[in-house]
């Protein structure tokens, strides 16, 4: 399973046929990144494949430098050769499936659709989000089918209403039809996630106004709906309040394999939030338990059966259980880095919660690893870029903790700055916040982002709460209450609303 977090709300797909004289086409395409695009298909229909491939290189160089997706229209090699976040395929391409076993669960791979018969395969065989169109005429494309309209757009969405996945919607965009197509497209709890457009941003005089134009409408559009397009620090919260309800009212089993130094607290930590621990390490019962589990936790601490650990990630993302990773001390040793590797490669994680040593390390941005303590002080925004590249690399959620942490879905980011210093004084306590977002994983499976944010707040909060009690006097008798106001916090969850101190970093 993979969290796959892609903003859709405006989607350039080039042309390069459009691109007014005076103008470059790579110029275009960083004007419009500038303007806000959110996503960038490279479009291709009469270029030879080395020439795809360099000019390919070259989008992807703009694309990484804004921190935005590239896909690739039909050509999987290209995709695979500049190693793409994914491709584009219409009806006439390779089949969907086929796209899938070669590009494997972590690309994102989007299909157009013109019927709800369409929409109902794509979405059947995986599709990570589908290209509904064309809407109107447009010249851009030869031999569109009819166009859908508001009306054709509207029956498609409402037929994907029982198995919904992202949608944008193409042909004939501009601003003078976006809002109409968002409000008019609205069926109750299903509208587009975007527009895909072309002739619009490709032949603009000036791209960057002509995206910011377009995503204001679009954003005026979805708030008119009661929608939004950024996640507040409100949103956040009240997501917390509620997914602690939720840990409550539905108590999930996380499996635990976790080092032995912190089992017995992370098994107490499990309890005191609503959840229910399993501490199994026996592959015999790995697939069972996979049936049953909310949540998975590994954790790298004190290795030894890796094999196990990663039969153990893989049956879970088969039932779609979250898999969270906890890569304790990966940069320390040649086999910590070699293990860390194989969780990337052969799982598919749907969190990765480590310290600043450890992320930092991980993202090959100067940080290091010694044991398992987190070293060095490092600026907000060496810690910002470290999560957002490591979750669009590992298309998962990054949680760093220290004395602020950090939480990013590649596309979002939030800052913590609760805590306190009694935290590090006791062993495993960054552990024992992994197995907290693993509960809050296993009961919150629409947002892993805001169940991360929520899992980390309601540890942070809890120490700070924990920490100022009478009795408290050193990390001792720390520990004990940490796990009562674990217990204490989870039970009225609106302390966490007071206490937060949480931050959105655009
Ligand atoms: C976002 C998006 N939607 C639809 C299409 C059309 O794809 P396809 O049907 O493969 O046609 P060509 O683009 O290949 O002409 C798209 N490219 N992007
Ligand atoms: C690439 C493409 N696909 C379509 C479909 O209907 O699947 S319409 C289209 C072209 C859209 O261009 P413009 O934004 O300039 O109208």
């Amino acid at each position: 399973m993979s969290i796959k977090k892609i903003d859709y709300s405006l989607y350039l797909v080039t042309d390069r046929s459009l691109v007014p004289s005076q103008k470059t086409f790579l110029g275009q395409i960083e004007r419009a990144l500038e303007g806000g695009v959110t996503l960038v298909q490279l479009r291709e229909k009469d270029t030879e494949t080395g020439s795809f491939i360099q000019l390919a290189f070259e989008v992807k160089e703009l694309t990484r430098k804004y921190g935005v997706p590239l896909l690739i229209n039909d050509r999987l090699d290209v995709a695979l050769a500049i190693d793409a976040e994914g491709v584009h395929i219409g009806q006439d391409d390779m089949p969907l499936k086929q796209a899938r076993l070669l590009l494997g669960p972590k690309k994102i791979i989007g299909v157009s659709c013109n019927t709800e018969q369409e929409a109902e395969i794509a979405i059947r065989d995986g599709a990570d989000y589908l290209g509904i169109g064309a809407i109107w005429f447009t010249s851009t494309k030869k031999n569109i089918k009819t166009p859908l309209g508001v009306e054709g757009l509207q029956r498609i969405l409402k037929s994907m209403q029982e198995a919904p996945i992202p949608t944008v919607a193409i042909g004939g965009i501009s601003a003078k039809n976006a809002c109409e197509l968002i409000t008019g497209s609205n069926t109750g709890k299903i509208h587009v996630d975007g527009l895909a457009i072309v002739s619009a941003i490709m032949a603009a005089e000036d791209p960057k106004i002509a995206c910011q134009e377009l995503f204001q409408l679009i954003s005026s559009s979805l708030s008119s709906l009661g929608l939004k397009l950024n996640t507040t620090v409100d949103d956040a919260l009240d997501f917390a309040v509620e997914a602690c309800k939720k840990i409550k009212s539905t108590t999930p089993m996380v499996h635990h394999i976790t080092n032995y130094v912190v089992i017995n607290d992370n098994a107490n930590a499990t309890l005191a939030v609503g959840a229910s621990p399993i501490m199994s390490t026996n592959r015999q019962e790995l697939d069972q338990l996979a049936t049953v589990n909310g949540a998975m936790l590994l954790n790298m601490g004190t290795l030894n059966d890796v094999d196990m650990m990663i039969l153990a990630a893989q049956v879970n993302a088969r039932n779609k259980n979250p898999v969270v990773l906890d890569p304790v001390g990966c940069g320390a040793t040649t086999f910590r880095k070699e293990t860390l590797a194989r969780f990337l490669n052969e799982c598919d994680l749907t969190v990765i919660k480590g310290n600043a040593g450890e992320i930092l390390s991980m993202a090959g941005l100067g940080g290091k690893s010694r044991g398992v303590d987190s070293v060095g002080e490092n600026e907000e925004q060496l810690m910002v870029n470290a999560v957002k590249l490591l979750a669009r690399q590992n298309n998962c959620v990054i949680g760093l903790t220290g004395p602020t942490d950090y939480v990013s879905d590649g596309d979002r980011v939030f800052a913590i700055d609760n805590g306190h210093a009694y935290l590090p004084l006791i062993t495993g306590s960054g552990c024992m916040v992994s197995s907290i977002v693993a509960c809050f994983a296993a009961a919150n499976k629409d947002d892993y982002l805001l169940a991360t944010v929520a899992g980390i707040l309601t540890v942070t909060v809890a120490s700070e709460i924990a920490a100022a009690r009478d009795y408290v006097n050193g990390p001792g008798t720390f520990r004990a209450a940490l796990i009562d106001e674990l217990y204490n916090v989870s039970n009225s969850p609106d302390l966490i609303k007071h206490y937060a101190k949480l931050r959105c970093i655009k």
